[in-house]
Parts: structure tokens; C-alpha cells; sequence
């Protein structure tokens, strides 16, 4: 049944719906899904999401389906937001001019931390949105493995976009390249997979990961003006309570990213502390913005769910483009497959280690990692699957890394990840796997790595 939704000018409509999920068309008047505007006429399809369509001067929808919670809100922070946009694009815009003196001056290095749940990717989409709507493309960065951007879940991922987000899309920004044509032009991100769902379950890592991330990306902004000029949004996991335990790794993204701009959403008391620890930085600003009342907690059910529906789109596409990915038969004995490791299970320390080989810094820790992992399976972050324990591989997605299998830790946790497999089948007699892979044809590197990421078909 379809039914009219009159929406005044300023306020939104949000909605919350599940699958089979809804159809919004706009009817009349202007409309925008986190800063992305609808087109008249055309229906967009919503499954498993929460959301708000907000209108500047005023709109009518029709909508065909039943969300399971609907309203339309008057007071909304977008105004706030859209100062925000301004005062981002005037930095670009003093950028842009002063690129010609100093080529090294950058646009707007953005950083958004808050609570759970407190608005931080919406606000990311919205800002990225209206940059692009004024023809800049800041380097969109998601450093929360829990929920991906453009990738699977486990990874951490930075794309420099020159086309509208896909708001259909199961993570709202986009889909990543694939054989097929796409509605919106594709992402190409730049993956790294961290392989846990907290930053908490191994802080080295997912800092060492952030770190290699933070170096590509910045490689990108001197390579790019475009790039440069219009700056990057780093979008962060959320801060929990105990906001000390994150601190150092919260320090070396905005050094390693060369923050300049913190935005603190929904949190006053996080706010005053980011501003006290960072007095002393005068590069550094330090921005409050209130989060919208429409954020909403998701519980982790429905989260599992979301993520269930990333990893059969990134498989199978969708209704506007379905592919049809391959199932392959591998010989496992032929592939090196890693697990990470939470921090707790961390291989042999230095003390096992031979004389010379130290745990955590420089060279010695690089070789010291190689040596554990070769010496008893377990490295510093990754263990080595044995052939004969492959079976726990079983409803498994597998990031294929870009090096090859003969390669080090160091060299496999530093690699960009080139896709995903999924392990349908592992026949230990016959030492065989059964793999869902997007590609037909061989895999591009034996090198796979295993994190918590398991999936049913
Ligand atoms: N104005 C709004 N109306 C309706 N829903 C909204 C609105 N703003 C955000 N949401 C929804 O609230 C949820 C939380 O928002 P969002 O993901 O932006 O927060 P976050 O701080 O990034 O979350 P997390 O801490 O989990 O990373 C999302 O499902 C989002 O779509």
C-alpha cells in the first residue's frame, strides 16, 4: 500500500525498516538522505536501515512498504551542520588559494569522534556530500572494522570519491568496483584488514593498520590538489566510557592523518577533555557538535544482520546489479592462511625470542616477528593456519592479501587486501577447499587471512 508523506520545510522523516523493506519516491518538492539528494520521480529501495529524509524547502513522499518505526521530526541539528560544511569550505577555499605559495598547505583534516551511536558516520555522509555537491572531494576514511565502508567487516578503508554516495547501498556510500555496470560510478578503496570487530581487541595492530592507512592516504593528498585542497573525514569507532584506554590510539590517527579539525559529537564530557589534553596544539581545533535526536542504538543482532547483508551484496550484488560470484576448488595444501590474533593470545615474547630479537619497535621486532612466526606458527599478530587444521577455516571470509605467501608478517599485516573469498567447503581428507569468490580464475595471491568475520549463506 502506498501512502503520502507531507514533509514541512526544515524537518525530517525517520524511519527504521528491517527487510523486505520499503520504496521512497520523491514527489514534489527537494529531499536529501544524509546530505544526498533524491531525484524527482524515481523510487529508491531501503532494507535494514535507520534513516531520515530531510528537506530544506519542503516535500511529499510516497512510500510503498511499512516501516516499523516512522515520524517526522521538527527539531533537527541540519542548520548546524550546514554552517559546519561552510566554514570547511572556506579553509578549502583559503587552501586552494595558498596552494600556489605552498603547495604543502592542505584543505580541512577532519576527524569525528563521539560516542556510540552518537552520529558520527551520518555526519561523515552528510559533509562528504555537501563537498561533493560543491565539486570537492575530501578522502572519505572509515577506521571502525565493526562497520565497514566500501569493504567487508574487519577492514579499515579510504576511497577518494568523484561521484554522489550510493545511499542505496547496504553501508550508504557506495559499492567497490565489480565485472558489472553500476547505476553510480564505483568505489576503489583502499583496504587494509585489521580482521577483529574492536579496536580494543588488539590496539598494536589496529594502530599499526591505521598507521599504513594514514601513509597511503597522505600520500594520495600530496599526490592529488584535488585531494589536497578538499581535505579528508576520518570517521572513528566509537568512544566508550573509559575514553583512557583509547587516548594513545586517538592520538597517533590524528598525528598519523595530520588532523587538524576534531569534531566531538553528542558527548560534552569528552569534549572538554579532547579540548584540555590538546591545549597546547595550536594546529589543532577542537569542534562540539550536538548529535541528531534521530541516532539511534543499534542492538547487535541487528548489526550481525546489517553485516549479514554487506557480505551478500559484496558477493551477490543487489536487485539493481546482481552478480554471480564463483565457487572454486582450491588445494589447501598450496595456500598460507593466516588467523590474527587477538592481543591476548600474541605469540612467543621477546624472552623466547633469541638474543637480539626485541617484541615491539624497529627491525629487530620485524625479524623477531618473522622468526616466532616461523619458528612456532604464532607471529606477533597473525598465526599460521596448519593444513591439517583448516576445518575451523568453515564459513570463514578470507581477505586475500597482495603479497605472496612466501612473504613475512610484517609484509602481510603492511598489505593492502585485494577482495574476499568465502570458505563454503574444507575437505581435510583431500585436502581441498571450496571457495566463493567474486573473480572466476585463480586466486590473485595464496596469501589469506582469517579475523572473526563468519558468515551463513
Ligand atoms: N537524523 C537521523 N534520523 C534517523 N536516524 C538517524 C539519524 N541520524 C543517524 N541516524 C541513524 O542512527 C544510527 C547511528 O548513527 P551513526 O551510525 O551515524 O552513529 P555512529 O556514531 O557512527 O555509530 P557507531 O558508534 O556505531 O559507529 C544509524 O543507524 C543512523 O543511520
Amino acid at each position: 500500500m502506498m501512502k503520502e508523506i507531507v514533509v514541512p520545510k526544515g524537518c525530517e522523516w525517520r524511519f527504521e525498516v528491517e527487510e523486505p523493506g520499503i520504496q521512497i519516491r520523491l514527489a514534489n518538492g527537494n529531499a536529501e538522505y544524509f546530505g544526498t539528494e533524491l531525484a524527482l520521480g524515481p523510487p529508491y529501495k531501503f532494507e535494514q536501515v535507520k534513516g531520515a529524509i530531510f528537506t530544506w524547502q519542503g516535500c511529499t513522499l510516497e512510500v510503498e512498504g511499512e516501516p516499523s518505526v516512522e515520524y517526522v521530526a521538527e527539531e533537527t541539528p541540519m542548520c548546524t551542520y550546514l554552517n559546519l560544511h561552510f566554514a570547511l569550505e572556506n579553509i578549502r577555499k583559503k587552501a586552494e588559494d595558498d596552494a600556489s605559495v605552498d603547495p604543502s598547505i592542505s584543505g580541512p583534516r577532519v576527524c569525528l569522534i563521539g560516542p556510540k551511536s552518537s552520529g558520527k558516520t551520518s555526519v561523515m555522509k552528510i559533509l562528504e556530500s555537501y563537498a561533493l555537491r560543491q565539486s570537492r572531494h575530501p578522502v572519505c576514511v572509515n577506521l571502525d572494522p565493526s562497520q565497514p565502508m566500501v569493504a567487508l567487516p574487519g577492514s579499515i578503508s579510504a576511497f577518494h570519491n568523484a561521484t554522489i554516495l550510493d545511499i542505496q547501498e547496504a553501508t550508504g556510500f557506495g559499492a567497490s568496483m565489480s565485472t558489472g555496470p553500476t547505476h553510480i560510478l564505483a568505489k576503489s578503496p583502499l583496504v587494509y584488514n585489521y580482521g577483529l570487530d574492536s579496536p580494543y581487541d588488539n590496539p598494536k595492530l589496529y594502530k599499526s593498520c591505521c598507521s599504513r592507512l594514514a601513509l597511503a592516504v597522505n600520500s594520495r593528498m600530496t599526490q592529488s590538489s584535488d585531494a589536497s585542497v578538499s581535505g579528508c573525514l576520518v570517521d572513528t569507532c566509537s568512544l566508550q566510557e573509559n575514553y583512557e584506554r583509547y587516548q594513545g590510539t586517538l592520538h597517533s590517527i590524528i598525528t598519523d592523518f595530520r588532523i587538524n579539525i576534531v569534531l566531538v559529537l553528542g558527548s560534552e564530557r569528552l569534549y572538554s577533555t579532547i579540548k584540555r589534553n590538546y591545549s597546547d596544539a595550536s594546529w589543532l581545533s577542537v569542534v562540539k557538535l550536538p548529535s541528531s535526536g534521530g541516532c539511534i542504538d543499534r542492538e547487535p543482532e541487528w548489526i550481525a544482520k546489517w553485516q549479514s547483508k554487506c557480505l551478500k551484496q559484496y558477493f551477490y550484488g543487489d536487485e539493481r546489479m546482481p552478480l554471480s560470484p564463483l565457487s572454486i576448488i582450491v588445494d589447501s595444501t598450496q595456500l598460507v592462511v593466516y588467523r590474527v590474533l587477538e592481543a591476548s593470545e600474541s605469540g612467543p615474547k621477546s624472552s623466547v625470542l633469541p638474543i637480539g630479537f626485541e617484541e615491539e619497535t624497529g627491525q629487530a621486532d620485524k625479524q623477531g616477528s618473522y622468526m616466532s612466526l616461523a619458528l612456532s606458527g604464532k607471529g606477533q599478530y597473525l598465526e599460521r593456519i596448519t593444513t591439517e587444521a583448516m576445518t575451523i577455516l568453515q564459513n570463514s571470509i578470507l581477505a586475500i592479501s597482495s603479497v605472496n605467501e612466501d612473504e613475512n608478517e610484517t609484509a602481510i599485516i603492511d598489505s593492502c587486501i585485494l577482495g574476499y573469498v568465502f570458505v563454503t567447503d574444507v575437505d581435510d581428507v583431500k585436502n581441498r577447499m571450496t571457495l566463493l569468490s567474486p573473480v572466476p580464475d585463480r586466486l590473485p595471491s595464496n596469501a589469506l587471512i582469517m579475523g572473526t568475520c563468519k558468515w551463513q549463506e
